[in-house]
Order: structure tokens, then sequence, then C-alpha cells
């Protein structure tokens, strides 16, 4: 049994994010029998997930502050020194179209100023990424360059982007999902724009850059972490060699 106190950091991250995949998989398990569907499921789901990560992050760390999609935004973490990030269901629209596999639990955990671990769980996957183990990215299989985007809100400029660089254009679901693509070659970039908050990215970034990859906002800065403002609108996950042509042509056109 693993006892959960006497991780590091980065596994506990792995360990818990892969707790609240197990109750997520549970959730959508049942919800066939139970006729559970559409915004049912998308609550059941965001619930059980965030039951589990607020109970272990309790039990296990006590002191330290958390940042959660699904609870209120307790501002003690703007002076703490430790705060959890989480997203306990990212992809939660996928979540509820089984048996689609692009949703993911996120958690990290920033420490003094930058996020210093994370894990993102892709249940469905049977795979969980992190910084416990940073993964190196493949060598590129494709030689146009693939772009991930939202399946349901793709920025529009997107789309020009992919024509300038002879892109092409691969929709999923979920940030995390999104961000892990780059890192596992099915994607080369990750370019979104128009809204996010810190608990969709968080996880997934930490998760990026021990993987090597470029990460920041789309207009080159360093994407900030606890924040008084929970929204982080835009950033660009990608291989470093495609990052200046994607913040050259953001430069140049802007995001409208
Ligand atoms: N324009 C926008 N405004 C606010 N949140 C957005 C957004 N576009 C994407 N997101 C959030 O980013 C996550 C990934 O979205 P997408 O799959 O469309 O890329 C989703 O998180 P949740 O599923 O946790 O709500 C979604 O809510
Ligand atoms: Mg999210």
């Amino acid at each position: 049994m693993t006892d959960p106190s006497a991780l590091d950091d980065h596994a506990f991250a792995v360990w818990a994010a892969e707790q609240a995949g197990a109750a997520l998989l549970e959730v959508r398990g049942s919800a066939a029998g139970s006729g559970l569907s559409g915004k049912d499921l998308k609550n059941a789901g965001d619930a059980a997930a965030q039951e589990v990560l607020a109970r272990v992050l309790v039990e296990h760390k006590p002191d330290d502050a958390v940042l959660s999609e699904e609870a209120e935004d307790d501002h003690v973490r703007l002076d703490a020194r430790r705060v959890w990030i989480i997203d306990p269901l990212d992809g939660t629209r996928e979540f509820s179209e089984p048996p689609r596999d692009d949703w993911a639990v996120h958690v990290a955990l920033w420490e003094d100023g930058e996020l210093v671990a994370g894990a993102v769980a892709q249940p469905e996957l049977g795979e969980t990424f992190s910084t416990a183990i940073p993964r190196v990215v493949p060598p590129r299989t494709s030689e146009r360059p693939r772009i991930a985007v939202s399946r349901t809100r793709p920025p529009a400029f997107v789309a020009a982007l992919a024509e300038e660089l002879d892109a092409e254009l691969v929709p999923m679901g979920s940030a995390g999902v999104k961000v892990m693509s780059v890192v596992r070659d099915v994607a080369d970039a990750y370019v979104h724009a128009g809204g996010q908050y810190q608990w969709d990215n968080a996880a997934p970034v930490a998760v990026a850059r021990a993987a090597g990859l470029h990460c920041s906002r789309v207009d080159g800065s360093p994407l900030v972490y606890n924040e008084a403002d929970t929204s982080l609108p835009d950033l660009v996950v990608c291989r470093p060699e495609l990052a200046d042509q994607i913040l050259d042509f953001v430069k140049r056109h802007g995001t409208d």
C-alpha cells in the first residue's frame, strides 16, 4: 500500500491525480447502468474528483493552500508559500461523452513563485504524465507541424497561423490532453487564446516544462501562477523550434 505521506511532491501529485482518476472511471462506469448522462454526468464527475482531491490534500498536505476549479477561491493562498493548483476534471464536456478519452485530472504544486511539481492523469489511457519522471519528447514524426486546438472553442486566429506554418489542426478536448499531445508527439504545438484559468494549464505546463517544451503566454511573456486573478486566458506550448514562428505570427497578427 502506498503511504502518501512518505511521497515527495512529484510522486504525491501523481498519486493524488490517479486517485481522482479512479473515482472518475467509476462514475463513468456506473453512469451507463444508472442512466446518468449530459450535465448530470459532468456534475457527478466534477463532484467526485473534487471530493477525492480535497480529502487527500487536507489529510496529507494540511499546511498547504489549494486553488481548485471546483471550490471557492480562498485568498489565504495569496500569502501561502505552497499552493496546490488543481483541476479535478479537465475536459468535462468530453468526460460526459463516452467513450471519448480526451479528459484529464490536473494536480500542480506552486511554491515560492514557481510551479515545482505537476501531474496530468489521463485515466482512459491508463497514463499519468508528471514531473516525477520527466518525459523525453520523442523525435518529431510529422513533417507538417500539427497544432492541437480546442474541439469546441478553437480560437479563430489559429486557422490563419496553421495556414502560414503549413500546419494541420488537431482538435481535441481538455487543455491537459492537448499539452500532453505535444509531450507525446501526437501534436507539435498547442495554441490557445480567448479564455482559460490557472487550473486549466498549471499542471500541464509543469509537465511540459520538465519535458523541455516551450511554454509561454501568446505574447511570449511568462505564465504566472497563483495570481489573485484566476484567469490565464492564453498560452503556447510547443516544440522549442516552433516557438519563434508562432510568437512572431501573434506579434504581427494578434489573436482577434
Ligand atoms: N474561452 C474559454 N473561456 C473559459 N474557459 C475555457 C475557454 N476555452 C477553454 N476553456 C477551458 O479550458 C479547458 C479546456 O477546454 P477545451 O477542451 O475547449 O480546450 C476546459 O476546462 P474544463 O473542462 O475544466 O471546464 C474549458 O472550460
Ligand atoms: Mg479545466
